[in-house]
C-alpha cells in the first residue's frame, strides 16, 4: 500500500528554488566569513551581525527545502534539488486549494516542480496549502477562472469547480460558468503557451447509469433539467471543448473521469457522504441516509487519484480515462462500516431520497490499467482510517458541536 506519510518523511537533498541565487548567497556568506576572520579590528557587534545574517540565510535555505507543519498538514514534506532546470516544469493547478487540488500540489511540489495555484476560495481553503506558501517554488493567486488570465506554464491541471452536490447546486449559474467559461479560458491559455491541459471530469457525466460498471465508451443518462445538471452538463460540455481545441488547435488534452474520492482535507461542510457519515459517527449523532440506502457508490482514497492524474498527464493517451476504485458499497452498508470503525453510538436514520440521485456507480478501470499502468493501491478501509483521523482532529479544533454536517439542500460552504 502506498503511504503518503512515509513519502513525506523521506528527506530529499536540501535545496532552494533557484540554484544560482543559492550559490551567490553561499558565496556571499563565505566572503562575509572571510572578511570577519581577516579583520583584526572585528568587534562583537560585527560578529553578531554576521551571525544573524548567516542564521537568516540558513533559515531561508531550510524554508526553501520543505513545507511547514500546520494544523491541517501537521508533518513536513521535502522538496528535492533539481539540478537541471530543464526537468523543472511550471505547473498551473486551478482549484489547487481544494481537497483534491491541494494533494496534487503536495505531490508535484515534492517532485520539485514550480507550482502556481489559482483559486477563488469558494470551496477551496487557504489552510489546505498554507504549508507551502513561504516556498519559492510555490505561488498562489486568488483568481476566478471565469475571467481570463495570462501566465506562462508548461502543464495545466484544471480542477476548479465546486464538486459536492449541495455546493454546486448553491449557485447553479456560477457552476455552469465555471465549467464552460472557466474551461474556455484555460484552453485559451493552453493554446497560447502550448501547455498540455488535463480536465478533472467526473463520473457524473454518466448520470444515472443503466450500464454497470461504467466504461468510458458509455454515453450516459443525464437529465438536462434536473438539479444536478449544472454540474453534469457543465462537465460534459467541458469535455467537448477539450476535444474541439484538440481537433482545431492541436492543444494536447487529457481527460480524467473521477469517481467518488475521499480523504483528509475534505471540507467538513462538504455535505458528501464520506464527510457527513464520519462526522456524524464521531459526534454520536444520527447518520443520515437519503433514500433507502440501496444506491451504490465506489470510493477511492485521494492518494490513488493523485497518482492517476499525474500518470495520465504524463502519458501519451488522450482518450477519457476513468479514475476510481471499483470497491462498491451500498450506502446502507457504508454507514454501518463507518459506525463500526468509529465505535459510534449513532443511530442510522432514513431521510427522503434526493432528486436524480444515481442508483449505482462503479468504474470500469480497464483503460487506466492498460494505458497508464494504474490501479488503486489503497484499500477503502485503510483510507477511511486516515479520513477518520483527520476529521477527529478537525472536530478537536472546532469543539464538540463546532461543526454541523451539511444536509442535502443547496448551501454555501462555511469558512
Ligand atoms: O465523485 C463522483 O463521482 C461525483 O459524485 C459526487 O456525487 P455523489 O456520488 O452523489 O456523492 P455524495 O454526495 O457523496 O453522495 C453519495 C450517496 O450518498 C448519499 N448521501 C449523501 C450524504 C448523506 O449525508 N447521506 C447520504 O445518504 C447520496 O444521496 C448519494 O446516494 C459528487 O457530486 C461529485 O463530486 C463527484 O464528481
Amino acid at each position: 500500500m502506498a503511504d503518503n506519510d512515509n513519502d513525506n518523511n523521506k528527506r530529499g537533498s536540501s535545496s532552494i528554488g533557484d540554484d544560482d541565487d543559492l550559490e551567490s548567497l553561499e558565496a556571499k556568506n563565505k566572503r562575509t566569513k572571510l572578511l570577519v576572520s581577516s579583520t583584526s579590528t572585528s568587534t562583537s557587534t560585527t560578529t553578531n551581525k554576521c551571525t544573524r545574517t548567516q542564521r537568516f540565510i540558513e533559515d531561508q535555505q531550510l524554508l526553501a527545502s520543505q513545507s511547514i507543519p500546520t494544523h491541517t498538514t501537521p508533518y513536513t514534506m521535502y522538496t528535492p534539488k533539481i539540478v537541471c532546470d530543464s526537468s523543472r516544469l511550471k505547473i498551473l493547478i486551478t482549484g489547487g486549494a481544494g481537497f483534491v487540488g491541494s494533494h496534487l500540489v503536495d505531490k508535484l511540489m515534492q517532485v520539485g516542480h514550480e507550482i502556481i495555484v489559482l483559486d477563488n476560495f469558494f470551496t477551496g481553503q487557504k489552510k489546505n496549502i498554507e504549508h507551502w506558501t513561504h516556498h519559492p517554488n510555490f505561488t498562489v493567486i486568488r483568481h476566478d477562472i471565469t475571467e481570463p488570465i495570462l501566465l506562462e506554464v508548461d502543464q495545466i491541471y484544471h480542477l476548479a469547480c465546486p464538486a459536492s452536490p449541495p455546493h454546486y447546486q448553491y449557485n447553479p449559474v456560477k457552476t455552469i460558468k465555471t465549467s464552460t467559461m472557466g474551461t474556455l479560458n484555460m484552453l485559451g491559455l493552453a493554446k497560447r503557451v502550448k501547455a498540455r491541459i488535463l480536465l478533472a471530469s467526473t463520473s457524473e457525466i454518466y448520470g444515472d447509469p443503466n450500464i454497470h460498471p461504467q466504461p468510458e465508451s458509455y454515453w450516459g443518462n443525464v437529465n438536462t433539467l434536473g438539479p444536478r445538471s449544472c454540474y453534469d452538463e457543465g462537465k460534459r460540455v467541458a469535455e467537448t471543448m477539450m476535444y474541439a481545441y484538440k481537433e482545431q488547435n492541436n492543444v494536447e488534452v487529457r481527460i480524467a473521469r473521477i469517481f467518488n474520492t475521499f480523504g483528509p482535507r475534505m471540507h467538513p461542510n462538504d455535505g458528501r457522504v464520506v464527510s457527513n457519515f464520519i462526522i456524524q459517527a464521531l459526534q454520536n449523532k444520527d447518520i443520515t441516509i437519503y433514500g433507502d440506502g440501496n444506491q451504490t457508490r465506489s470510493f477511492q482514497y485521494v492518494n490513488d487519484l493523485v497518482e492517476g492524474l499525474v500518470k495520465l498527464m504524463n502519458s501519451d493517451y488522450d482518450g477519457p480515462v476513468n479514475i476510481g476504485n471499483p470497491d462498491e458499497y451500498s450506502i446502507k452498508n457504508f454507514a454501518e462500516q463507518i459506525k463500526e470503525m468509529t465505535s459510534s453510538q449513532s443511530k442510522i436514520i432514513y431521510l427522503p431520497k434526493v432528486a436524480d440521485d444515481p442508483t449505482q456507480r462503479n468504474p470500469d478501470i480497464t483503460t487506466a490499467k492498460a494505458k497508464l499502468n494504474w490501479s488503486p493501491q489503497w484499500h477503502v478501509k485503510a483510507g477511511l482510517a486516515k479520513a477518520v483521523e483527520y476529521f477527529q482532529a478537525v472536530l478537536d479544533m472546532a469543539g464538540d458541536d463546532g461543526i454541523k454536517p451539511t444536509g442535502p439542500e443547496a448551501s454555501k460552504p462555511k469558512a
